[in-house]
């Protein structure tokens, strides 16, 4: 193929360059992964109102997030063990992340340290949490604030690990334990929500909402909460203590058949009403969709499959021009749609279906 143009130009690539394991794992959803294709198909149905003969001469993408400055409002979402898609890991991906002047969110699942991860960083940098036992979520989120991430990203969709029918016919447990036996001990060599033998320690089956208070006592970094879908949880997140949302479905990898993260957006943005920031992820593969993800208020997008997709083609500078593929994009389409920074984009950018 001719280099990548766009992200289904990597996502081709990236198939192509990898085990027909390792892509199902990355590529896959969870049952029938109903869920996976609607957060793509839900993006055709919303139609843009764009707005002509203003002045887009410049055109401005930068925005905050919690505060900290971002060069777009493109942020990386956590995704286990990048080891298995390039042998550099995360550290491909922060060096490219920090190049973009973007935020990284590091999984607990991480092939690397977090400490490794934040001596590269340039950017910065989030500590996405899963909860194998307390005393260990302490331990963890202390060495996060300890190395510099400034927010916890805690995963609230993942009580139990799903059915990925494709890697239990592949028995990726085993591939993985065969041939990456470090792909997921980055941080903590026994963690794995997804081995069976390891499931009794993982109590993320048994926290409920007063996890919050009890993390916002023994740090002072902000808690995001990733993993809404309805305007009575982001109700129950505020209320104990969140500082932010992610609507996020795990990118159609855990309950199948829920709403698309794009249609689950407006109702949790009017639950907020402005209490806190609310980001967005779930099939983000293009400039479009996340100026539509922004009409219907989200602040910014994260993109978890994207990132593998460029770190399988070509590493850190994979993921780069990738971001940088998705960058130009947003701005091609901003102007086009008439407006000259992000504080243009207005809720009738956007017609519902
Ligand atoms: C291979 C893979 C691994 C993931 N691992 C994690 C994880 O460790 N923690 C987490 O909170 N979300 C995880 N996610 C979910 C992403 O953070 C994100 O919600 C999702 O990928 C967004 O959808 P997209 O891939 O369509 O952009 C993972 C997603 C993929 C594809
Ligand atoms: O695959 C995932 O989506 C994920 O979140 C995860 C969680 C634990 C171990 C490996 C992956």
């Amino acid at each position: 193929m001719n280099p990548p143009i766009n992200i289904f130009d990597y996502e081709v690539l990236a198939q192509a360059s990898m085990q027909p394991v390792i892509w199902d794992f990355f590529y896959g959803g969870s049952d029938d992964e109903v869920t996976l294709r609607a957060n793509r198909s839900a993006f055709e149905r919303i139609l843009l109102r764009p707005r002509v003969l203003m002045d887009v001469n410049t055109c401005d993408i930068s925005t905050s997030v919690l505060g900290i400055p971002v060069s777009m409002p493109v942020l990386l979402a956590p995704s286990a063990a990048h080891g298995l898609a390039h042998p550099d890991g995360e550290f491909a991906t922060v060096r490219a992340a920090g190049a973009a002047n973007t935020l990284m969110t590091l999984s607990t699942e991480s092939t690397r340290s977090l400490e490794e991860v934040a001596a590269l960083a340039q950017g910065p940098l989030w500590y996405q949490l899963y909860i194998y036992t307390l005393e260990e979520a302490q331990g963890m989120v202390q060495r996060a604030e300890q190395a510099g991430y400034t927010a916890i990203v805690l995963t609230v969709d993942l009580p139990r690990y799903s059915r990925r029918e494709r890697d239990l016919r592949n028995d990726m447990n085993s591939y993985q334990q065969a041939h990456y036996p470090d792909a997921f001990s980055g941080n903590a060599p026994h963690l794995s929500v997804d081995g069976s033998d390891n499931q009794n320690t993982y109590i993320g089956d048994t926290i409920t909402w007063d996890i919050l208070p009890w993390l916002c006592s023994i740090t002072s970094l902000p808690i995001v909460v990733k993993g809404i879908l309805t305007a009575e949880d982001a109700e129950l997140a505020i209320n104990y203590g969140a500082s932010a949302i992610i609507v996020s479905n795990h990118g159609g990898r855990q309950l199948d058949g829920v709403m698309p993260t794009i249609e689950a957006l407006p109702e949790v943005v009017a639950s907020v009403d402005g209490r806190c920031e609310v980001y967005m992820d779930g099939g983000i593969r293009r400039g479009i969709d996340i100026i539509k993800a922004l009409a219907l208020g989200a602040r910014a997008v994260l993109i978890g499959r994207p990132v593998l997709w460029g770190l399988a083609v070509n590493g850190q500078e994979g993921v780069q021009h990738m971001l940088e593929l998705l960058r130009s994009e947003l701005t091609l389409s901003l102007r086009l749609a008439g407006c000259a920074s992000l504080a243009d984009i207005q809720r009738s950018l956007v017609q519902l279906p």
